[in-house]
């Protein structure tokens, strides 16, 4: 595994540097591939950069949107981190609607939900039950507490290996998240993280040894590229950051 860790002063640079990140993997993959997969991620961080990205002239029609992580509400609920993305983002520009693959959040079977986006992907990237589909690049966040996507610790999500979506739970609360086999076949993973709040599960996280189940962002391990963007109080007292 190669990782890539870089550290900027505050939340502006961490968007504009995020930003270029992407938008170098947009153009590579398709002038490799003839189109970008892309994965999002949820929560307060990207916001900036998909605010960002919606500002962009791009060949929308290229590029292929899949949620990490979803919380079990409806599209127009404030935490649903799909009505989020419409908000700042997609809502903005010309991507054809089937370009876009939210997570199902709207049946009452977290588990039938997950299967059915676990097909959604098996269909569009053509690969059989129990193959992994490689996406060009999964964007993830970190929680305080470790977690990334919706994989919390000590939660029976971070020990699924056979499925492609899981069910991973937040205080009893149900949510859809990528598994750490399918995050980890990416060609790239993209972290980012804020603030001085992320820097004590940070030390635990790049530590050379440590626990997986308090910090689940060590299970991430991609086959192909592994960054970290950290502003400057995220970064605080890490080892050689
Ligand atoms: O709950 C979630 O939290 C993480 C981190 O969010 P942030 O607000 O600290 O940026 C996020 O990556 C994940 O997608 C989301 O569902």
């Amino acid at each position: 595994m190669n990782r890539i860790v870089e550290v900027v002063p505050d939340g502006t640079a961490l968007w504009v540097r995020a930003l270029d990140i992407v938008l170098t993997q947009f153009h590579a993959a398709i002038a490799e591939r003839g189109r970008f997969t892309l994965a999002l991620s949820g929560g307060s961080t990207p916001k900036a950069l998909y605010r960002a990205i919606a500002t962009q002239d791009l060949p929308w029609e290229k590029l292929y949107l899949f949620w990490g992580d979803e919380r079990y509400v409806p599209p127009d609920h404030p935490d649903s981190n799909q009505g989020m993305t419409r908000h700042v983002w997609l809502d903005q520009i010309a991507i054809p609607s089937r370009n876009v693959f939210p997570m199902p959040t709207l049946a009452v079977n977290p588990e039938g939900d997950a299967s059915a986006y676990e097909a959604t992907l098996q269909a569009f990237f053509a690969v059989a039950p129990g193959e992994l589909p490689t996406l060009d690049l999964v964007l993830l966040g970190m929680g305080e507490d470790g977690h990334t996507a919706s994989l919390f610790p000590h939660t029976q999500a971070l020990e699924v290996r056979d499925r492609l979506i899981t069910v991973g739970y937040k205080d009893g609360q149900p949510r859809l998240t990528f598994t750490v086999p399918l995050i980890n076949q990416a060609r790239c993973v993209l972290f980012m993280a804020a603030g001085a709040g992320k820097q004590q599960a940070l030390r635990h996280v790049f530590a050379p040894i440590d626990s997986e189940t308090d910090y689940p962002s060590r299970l991430i391990q991609p086959r192909g590229e592994l960054r970290w963007l950290l502003d400057q109080a995220a970064a605080q007292g890490l080892e050689g950051a």
